[in-house]
């Protein structure tokens, strides 16, 4: 992911970044403490950027007193904030997940004020019991000598530089996609397995869904499934098939998503809920689930259902991970398709498997 994830963020007198000393204010002045946040799932950012407009609006009425002047919010105002700057904080959003995300629109133009509105700010985002913070460092505002950012990581951001000026630049682009896994766990009685996230839209309260989450780097899609059911519901489960897949745009800073719904067979059926991320969980019977309005209503999850009812029917079949090395990149990998029919072995028919 091309975005920095900040758990803390330092302000200091001096600069400490290595390259980033070429950055023009306001972000010379500022250190990014080395405390980061263990991220769950492939994805470094989530689509939390969806905020709600609030409050963090303020740098009114500045009884400031003279040096040099600067812009701010379209106001000129004064660069000496000695005597404001416990009341000055940065403009930002809340997101939905209990953190805020900083308007990079509106981020100070003087160095000064922008430390001094980052250390009030992140004081006052402590007091509210304020978790993530999402702060865009814009390259417009660094001087950079035409180089660009391609991707962040924990430890670094990277930077491209393409200097042939008569050649289009031909270097590959960040990761475009993030991707998802959200597991149909159905047990002999009918019953599928299901939870109430803690974070979620209004509209989404009380809906009663499959597991979701992300993969993690280097983890498989038929891992990454199992893993994610179990951490959320406490259930063990073997994978069966990817049943279907979705890709949408534009859904986390910009990045696509690719989700997997997977057909899993539980091993156990006692619930444990992940209490940091599930409110609830429970095996609900089927009939009740597809029952409920969002589910009704909702194009995908209602065509999901019906297909895995097919595959519980046979009438349909889904994908299996068939380990594999490819000559042309060496690398160990999955392959995911169906067996429909194998004369020699019908056993081998990932469409014959039950599910409980
Ligand atoms: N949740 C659904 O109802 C739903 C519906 C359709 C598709 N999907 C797919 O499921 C996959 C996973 O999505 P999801 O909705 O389970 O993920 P999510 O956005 O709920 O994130 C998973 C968990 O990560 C944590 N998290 C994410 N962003 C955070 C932030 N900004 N601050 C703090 N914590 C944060 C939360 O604990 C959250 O429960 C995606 O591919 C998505 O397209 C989910």
């Amino acid at each position: 992911m091309d975005s920095v994830s900040l758990s803390e963020v330092t302000v200091m007198r001096k600069t400490h970044l290595g390259f980033m000393h070429s950055f023009r204010q306001p972000f010379s002045g500022v250190t990014i403490s080395p405390k980061f946040c263990h991220s769950k799932g492939s994805r470094a950012i989530s689509s939390s950027v969806s905020s709600t407009k609030s409050q963090y609006v303020y740098g009114e009425s500045l009884a400031a007193t003279a040096d040099s002047d600067y812009k701010m919010n379209g106001l000129t105002l004064k660069n000496r904030i000695s005597s404001v700057k416990e009341r000055l904080l940065l403009d930002a959003f809340d997101d939905e997940y209990g953190g805020v995300v900083v308007d990079h629109g509106k981020l100070p133009s003087s160095p000064t004020v922008f430390t001094s509105m980052l250390q009030s700010s992140l004081s006052d985002w402590r007091r509210k019991g304020k978790k993530g913070v999402w702060l865009k460092l814009p390259v417009e505002q660094s001087e950079l000598e035409g180089f660009e950012y391609h991707h962040a990581e924990k430890g670094y951001v990277m930077l491209t530089y393409w200097i042939p000026e008569e050649e289009p630049c031909m270097l590959p682009a960040n990761a475009s996609h993030q991707v998802g896994v959200g597991g149909f766990v159905l047990n002999q009685f009918k019953e599928v397995l299901v939870v109430q996230e803690k974070y979620c839209t209004s509209s989404n309260t009380g809906l009663w869904k499959l597991p979701t989450g992300f993969i993690n780097e280097s983890e498989e899609i038929f891992s990454g499934a199992v893993r994610e059911v179990k951490e959320e519901t406490g259930v063990d489960t073997d994978f069966l098939e990817v049943i279907a897949f979705r890709h949408a745009h534009n859904v986390a800073f910009e990045k696509s998503d690719l989700f997997f719904i997977c057909m899993l067979k539980p091993l156990s059926d006692k619930i444990i809920i992940d209490n940091l991320e599930i409110k609830a969980a429970k095996w609900m019977p089927l009939v009740e689930f597809v029952e409920q309005p969002m589910i009704k209503g909702d194009k995908m999850f209602k065509r999901v259902i019906e297909i895995c009812e097919a595959r519980l029917k046979h009438r349909y079949c889904g994908l299996s991970p068939h380990r594999l090395v490819s000559a042309f990149d060496g690398r160990p990998s999955s392959l995911y398709y169906n067996v429909v029919d194998d004369d020699d072995d019908p056993s081998h028919s990932n469409c014959r498997a039950e599910f409980y």
